[in-house]
């Protein structure tokens, strides 16, 4: 007999997290069914990132849990969540600049093996990355620059690498902190089509403050004020609340 699937990919109960006095996520509690395109808005400082460092395990939640797909994953470390289908991208490209693209896709799917690396084992010994790698910068148009050192490329070109890379881990659950940050009109254009073209076999949960285009990419919005969550919903129904109105304009 096979397990029932979870209502939920990504389920987060009460989660609370302070530095000091300052109070960055205070019971927050979600709900995101697979496939899911949820976007979480909010002002500087609501705590958004705060959030996402608690779901990919870079920081511990102080009270709270956070289940991926029915499994309570709140003290896994960030690689062992990793390995059970979370991926995510950060705000800050984490790049290896001086290192060719192709190295830097092959390295980000290297530490997704079950046995991890070996460090004796030369890297071109893992053959069939290098080729996956290649495959994942082919999807993103890129595979021409596979050669070039990571410096050698534009900004958004970067940002499209990242979300290849994440993307290549065949992520269950997927988390882009601010993937249109930074990028001219253009980019912002061809990474917003590479979003869109997730498979649902994928659910994604975006932060980005630039509304017109990522309201485009949600079916949902959290919106979040001083850790809290305030309202929480279909998109359309979230964009009419009188509380958003009230967070973002003062109102
Ligand atoms: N490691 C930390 N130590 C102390 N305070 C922190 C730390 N990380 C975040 N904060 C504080 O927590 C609050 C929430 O920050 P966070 O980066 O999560 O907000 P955000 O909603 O992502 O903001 P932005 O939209 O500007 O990126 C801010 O007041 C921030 O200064």
């Amino acid at each position: 007999m096979t397990a029932p699937s979870p209502d939920f990919a990504l389920e987060i109960v009460g989660l609370n997290k302070a530095f000091g006095g300052l109070k960055v996520t205070q019971g927050v509690s979600l709900s995101i069914r697979p496939g899911e395109r949820r976007l979480i808005i909010g002002p500087n400082g609501a705590g958004k990132t705060t959030l996402f460092n608690q779901i990919s395990g870079d920081m511990r939640p102080n009270a709270g849990q956070i289940k991926l797909f029915g499994e309570d994953v709140t003290t896994l470390a960030p690689h062992q969540r990793a390995h059970r289908g979370l991926s995510r991208t950060y705000q800050i490209i984490t790049l290896f600049a001086g290192d060719t693209l192709e190295h830097n896709v092959t390295l980000g799917l290297l530490g997704l093996l079950p046995s991890r690396w070996q460090m004796w084992r030369p890297l071109s010994s893992y053959r069939h990355l290098a080729e996956e790698a290649r495959r994942t910068l082919d999807s993103v148009g890129l595979l021409h620059l596979a050669a070039h050192p990571v410096s050698d490329l534009a900004y958004g070109e970067k940002r499209r690498v990242e979300l290849a890379m994440a993307l290549s881990q065949k992520p269950r659950v997927l988390l882009l902190d601010e993937p249109l940050a930074g990028l001219s009109n253009a980019e912002r254009a061809t990474v917003k089509a590479l979003i869109a073209s997730i498979s649902k076999q994928t659910t994604v949960v975006m932060i980005e403050h630039d509304m017109d285009t990522a309201l485009d990419l949600a079916e949902t919005v959290t919106l979040l004020n001083y850790g809290k969550v305030i309202v929480d919903g279909q998109r359309d129904q979230v964009i009419v609340d009188e509380r958003t109105r009230e967070v973002y304009l003062g109102a």
